[in-house]
């Protein structure tokens, strides 16, 4: 299938809406993992890759449709500086996408196993409904390896140029694209730049697999680094390889503008996946309790997200399987379609 097809044509046979998994850092920490190093999630592939496969699991059993990799803080510098060599650190990339196809294959196996009982689809509350899954390999902001803090500001400073970032980019982008994954997803891009950067890399690099690009914003117009959203979302709607446009680790309260912003530059479908609303405290590195929203209040909003235009919807960061199960339920109350 031609690339810029896959999510047009995915989205049109699954009745205009498609399901995203929610926060998988900050799943793996709930299930204990310590995730207090510059790789963040990534440390994982190498200490836990059966708990990340079982988060990957859960999400597909609480109703989602896309599974993306944990490959967001994954960067062959990154494991460099761990003392990888450079083989050592491709193969860990690829290994995270091999993870959630693992992940995939043991759900299509538990599905063909209750349909076989004669079960219903929904089993032990799990969704064990056959269909199509796709795996998302993540690529997360220049920032996100600095695990500084700059993530979140999306200040690089001037020695950080479009080149600069196409460089730091390039192979792990390559690797990614030939690992299987059925896209990639440029997540939690704080800056114009950056996206420009992934945007030629697509490019240049003639990559094969679609990719989808989402920004996030801490005051609900502008994306992290102050540069216009506008702009931003024009860089995704002008490439050809870019098949969807949206937010992610946003907090919930900003989606409904956001979208409305982003349908003024794009005509791509638009993808959402905020966080939990929480507050991330950069100097602690730790979560600020009771700053966000409860699923059912998350889940409240998923209406007016579609409403406002949204097609792909998910969580990001501190949600967890039962918001990705509200939004399931939410959405399949009102689609006859879908499900
Ligand atoms: N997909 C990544 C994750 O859930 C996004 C992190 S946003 C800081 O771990
Ligand atoms: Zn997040």
């Amino acid at each position: 299938m031609s690339p810029s097809l896959l999510l047009s044509q995915y989205l049109e046979n699954s009745g205009g809406i498609a399901i995203v998994d929610g926060g998988l850092a900050t799943e793996l920490e709930r299930h204990g993992a310590d995730l207090n190093d510059p790789l963040w999630s990534a440390k994982c592939l190498l200490t836990s890759p059966h708990l990340v496969r079982q988060v990957h699991l859960d999400y597909l059993e609480a109703g989602a449709d896309i599974i993306i990799s944990a490959s967001y803080q994954a960067t062959i510098q990154g494991f460099r500086a761990k003392g990888l060599s450079q083989e050592e650190s491709e193969a860990l990339l690829r290994k995270s996408v091999d993870i959630a196809c693992e992940a995939r294959d043991l759900y299509y196996k538990n599905c063909g196993k209750a349909s076989a009982e004669g079960l219903e689809a929904r089993h032990d509350s799990k969704i064990l409904k056959s269909r199509p899954i796709l795996v998302a390999a993540s690529v997360g902001s220049y920032g996100a390896y600095l695990a500084d803090g700059s993530e979140y500001s999306g200040n690089y400073g001037d020695t950080v140029t479009l080149d600069y970032l196409k460089d730091f980019h390039r192979r792990r982008v390559q690797v990614l694209a030939e690992s299987g994954a059925d896209l990639i997803a440029f997540e939690t891009i704080p800056n114009k730049v950056e996206a420009q950067a992934y945007a030629e890399l697509l490019n240049e690099e003639n990559i094969k697999i679609p990719a989808w690009f989402t920004f996030s914003s801490k005051d609900g117009e502008n994306v992290v680094s102050g540069d216009s959203l506008l702009e931003c979302a024009s860089i995704a709607e002008a490439s050809k390889k870019v098949v969807a446009v949206g937010i992610n680790c946003t907090p919930p309260r900003f989606i409904e503008g956001l979208i409305l912003l982003i349908k003024k530059v794009a005509t791509k479908p638009i993808i959402i996946y905020p966080n939990s609303g929480e507050t991330y405290d950069p100097i602690v590195k730790n979560w600020v309790q009771n700053t966000g929203v409860q699923d059912e209040d998350f889940v409240s909003y998923v209406k007016n997200w579609q409403k406002a235009g949204a097609s792909l919807f998910g969580g990001c960061c501190r949600t967890t399987p039962k918001t990705i199960n509200g939004i399931y339920r939410t959405l399949s109350e009102h689609s006859v379609s879908l499900r």
